[in-house]
């Protein structure tokens, strides 16, 4: 038997259980093949732990990850509890309390359009003839989401609402290295996204990312202002390599790229902390970009790719395993050039799966490959 490894499951909300049990049944498959040993620690996190233990991040879910190598996370929110109090809530209750309490700020999301997941997405069929690959960095533990004060408070008659937008260089620092030191692994060219032209903190990213980009002259640096950017991006996806943005911009920009592949249930991501000299593993949590959607949950046609490749990722990064993560990436471009789709990314002249059909077929790939 190889190497083991702790991981923390935390399924959550909406289709989370079932994206994630997809993931479990390739990880399955993959801890026979390449001989190692995963230790599954399954918790409550989310809506789910707010009804089975009262709070939507439980002790005993944090004190599991903190003793776990890495998290690999499903969704978590919906509607039966958006009247709480938003503190309590899901998303700020567990999920980003989650990656503020790891210090997870580098969040990589790789937007891949697959050559024969053209005609599922809404762009030309000129423009993404052949596919893109598009990796963005976005900073996770900083900006609008975490910048104090932060409140809606009345006066008069009416309400008003703070958020606080508060980078500091050093927080643009690590991120623009995490983004360049990514593009040196790809084609040398990273886009920095901001809004210089009217945010201070816009100003201050675009001088410190110039900074950081002379340590890396190998790499083309250019800036855009986010408006322009998601324009660019439905115009010409193939222009873009490392796009690197703040938390807020990354989020947005993010889902965007995910449809332009084809579907949000595709862009899986890596949520990683600092990393440790001469470590090839580290913290991570690992999670489909897109939520819980409630649209589709319990009807078993969610595409779990997302949440499969993101294992892939947990394998890469807080493994080091890097083998057994690209015979998932790969098992999953098998599946896809075989013309298996779900709902999705279904077009005419190819095979419609459920969930549990994907992920099954992912899994017989890994085995055979
Ligand atoms: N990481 C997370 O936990 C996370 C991320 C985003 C949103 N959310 C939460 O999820 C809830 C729903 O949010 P939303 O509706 O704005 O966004 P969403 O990402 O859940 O859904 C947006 C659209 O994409 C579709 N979609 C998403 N994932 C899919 C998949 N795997 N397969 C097929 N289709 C998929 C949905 O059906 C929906 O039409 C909210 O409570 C939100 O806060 C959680
Ligand atoms: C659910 C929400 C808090 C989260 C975010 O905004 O970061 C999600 O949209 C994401 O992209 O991971
Ligand atoms: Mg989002």
């Amino acid at each position: 038997m190889g190497k083991s490894y702790k991981i923390a499951v935390l399924a959550g909300d909406g289709i989370g259980p079932e994206v994630m049990a997809q993931a479990l049944r390739v990880l399955a498959v993959v801890e026979t093949k390449f001989s190692l040993k995963f230790e599954f620690f399954e918790r409550l996190v989310g809506g789910a732990a707010i009804d089975g233990a009262g709070k939507a991040l439980p002790e005993e879910t944090l004190k599991t990850c903190e003793d776990c190598q890495a998290i690999l996370f499903g969704s978590v929110g919906g509607p039966k509890w958006e009247s709480l109090p938003p503190a309590e809530q899901p998303e700020r209750g567990a999920l980003l309390p989650l990656r503020k309490h790891f210090g997870l700020f580098a969040n990589l999301r790789p937007a891949v359009c697959l050559p024969e997941l053209t005609h599922a997405s809404p762009l030309h069929p000129t423009i993404v003839e052949g596919g893109f690959d598009v990796l963005c960095v976005r900073e996770l533990t900083g900006g609008l989401y975490f910048g104090e004060p932060k409140y809606i408070k009345q006066e008069g008659n009416e309400h008003f609402a703070v958020d606080t937008m508060v980078y500091w260089e050093s927080e643009i620092r690590r991120i623009a290295k995490v983004a360049f030191e990514a593009a040196r692994r790809r084609k040398s060219h990273v886009t920095s996204i901001d809004k210089a032209n009217v945010l201070q903190n816009g100003v201050l990213w675009r001088r410190v990312v110039d900074e950081v980009g002379k340590d890396y002259p190998d790499v083309t640096l250019d800036h855009l202002y986010v408006d322009n950017a998601a324009m660019q991006l439905v115009r010409r996806p193939k222009f873009f390599d490392v796009v690197l943005a703040e938390n807020l911009f990354g989020d947005i920009l993010s889902d965007e790229m995910a449809m332009l592949t084809g579907s949000l249930g595709m862009l899986p991501s890596a949520s990683l902390g600092e990393t440790h000299e001469g470590s090839t593993s580290r913290f991570g949590m690992y999670e489909p970009s897109g939520g819980s959607a409630p649209d589709i949950a319990g009807k078993g046609i969610a595409n779990p790719i997302a949440q499969i490749l993101s294992s892939a990722m947990l394998l890469r990064f807080s493994c080091g395993e890097e083998a057994a993560a690209a015979a998932i990436e790969a098992a999953v471009k098998k599946v896809i050039a075989d013309g298996l789709r779900t709902a999705d990314i279904h077009t005419p002249g190819t095979t419609k799966v459920d969930t549990a059909g994907m992920g099954q077929a992912i899994a017989d790939a890994v085995a055979v490959a």
